[in-house]
């Protein structure tokens, strides 16, 4: 598999960088720094609860607020282990850090697609300017890439082995293969300069928290059923997904990131639906009058994901939790709080 080809083909032909001194300060000694890029946004904000759970962790969320929110994070606005910066990554980042859980980039298609440039921009500058401060300080960082890395794929369910069928001049382009720069520009750091790198191959994540017009398949599809709105099945309706849910999501980064091995590995729940499956779920949890309508798609969109997570057990010892069927459940709850629908009894 290539994740265990790129711990040991992709050895760094330097040691890595002395640590921050912060590592050895007789004061934070037994703090670990923790910034998290794109932490106002959905999976940014449930992992730095998670992180904030531990008392020896200090976190800094360094956000543009395109897409996330500082709502996401106000349980922790002035607490004193947490810090929020408005910063967008593709500028320079001067602070001191031991770990950079580098998230920042939007991830629903229709706010990718809203302005390509900017998200190649984040994905190669920004990218690059969170490198740059990970060799400054010594610190590890992991990137959240995606399983969109494969493209269309011809291989089912996709293992990290597998290098994709990826359009480089499509409207997908700017996130699809700006990841795939992102993850080049993670092992030559690491190759030519020693970083300790990790890259997380995240598949379809949901659960609260999520925008709720975000455009996303299952944010869509709730909300549209507490609003009495038709469910849009983009066609032909048989593209296949496999969602994890998000709390599954961040036990995975965070045990990649304290692990030992530098990836890439695929997150993701193997269980795969269709997306009338997926309508058909929604339209029985939480309206079963609801119509469901057959709408365009948009251009190349992939036909099948499902992650092969052989490696995210055997490495890291993780594998999901949550089923489909339980997370939903816990989302609609999330939407009807946020939407003023309550449940009919
Ligand atoms: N949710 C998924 O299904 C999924 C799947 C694969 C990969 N990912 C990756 O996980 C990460 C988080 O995704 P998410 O679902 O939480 O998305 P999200 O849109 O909710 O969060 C992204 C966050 O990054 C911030 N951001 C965007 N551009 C920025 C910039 N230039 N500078 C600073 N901040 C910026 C946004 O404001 C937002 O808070 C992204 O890197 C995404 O590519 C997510
Ligand atoms: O997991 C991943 O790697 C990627 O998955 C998603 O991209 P995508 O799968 O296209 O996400 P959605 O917009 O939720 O679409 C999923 C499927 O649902 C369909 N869809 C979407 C919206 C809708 O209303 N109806 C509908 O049928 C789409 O055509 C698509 O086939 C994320 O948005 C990316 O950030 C992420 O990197």
């Amino acid at each position: 598999m290539a994740s265990n080809a790129s711990n040991e083909d992709h050895k760094a032909t330097k040691p890595p960088p002395t640590p921050s001194p912060l590592r050895n300060s007789k004061f934070f000694q037994s703090n670990m720094r923790i910034l998290v890029t794109g932490g106002a946004g959905f999976i940014g904000s449930h992992l730095v609860d998670k992180l904030m759970e531990n008392e020896k962790n200090e976190v800094i969320v360094a956000d543009n607020y395109f897409t996330g929110s500082k709502d996401n994070l106000k349980k922790w606005i002035g607490h004193p282990r947490f810090e929020l910066i408005r910063h967008d990554v593709t500028e320079p980042l001067l602070i001191e850090v031991d770990q950079i859980y580098h998230l920042a980039c939007p991830a629903s298609p229709i706010f990718y697609k809203h302005n390509p440039v900017k998200t190649i921009k984040t994905n190669v500058i920004g990218t690059l300017n969170m490198l740059g401060l990970a060799k400054r300080v010594g610190a590890r960082i992991l990137l959240t890439s995606t399983s969109e890395v494969y493209g269309d794929p011809l291989v089912h369910p996709q293992p990290e082995s597998y290098w994709g069928n990826v359009n480089p001049i499509g409207v997908r382009s700017c996130y699809d293969e700006g990841k795939r720069v992102a993850e080049t520009l993670m092992f030559d750091y690491h190759r030519q300069h020693g970083i300790e790198i990790r890259i997380a191959r995240i598949f379809n994540t949901y659960g609260p928290r999520m925008n709720i017009d975000d455009g996303r398949v299952v944010s869509n599809f709730i909300a549209q059923a507490l609003r009495d709105e038709p469910l849009t099945v983009q066609a032909p309706g048989t593209q296949t997904r496999s969602f994890c849910y998000v709390s599954d999501m961040v036990d995975g980064l965070i045990r990649l990131m304290e692990g030992e091995n530098t990836g890439p590995i695929n997150i993701g729940n193997p269980g795969e639906f269709t997306m009338i499956e997926l309508a058909e779920t929604v339209k029985e949890l939480i309206n079963p009058k609801i119509e469901i309508k057959m709408v365009e798609n948009t251009p190349d969109d992939p036909r099948q994901r499902k992650p092969d997570i052989t490696n995210a057990k055997k490495m890291l010892g993780w594998e999901p939790k949550i089923k489909l069927s339980d997370g939903l459940p816990l989302m609609e709850a999330d939407f009807r709080l946020r939407l003023g629908v309550a449940k009919k009894l």
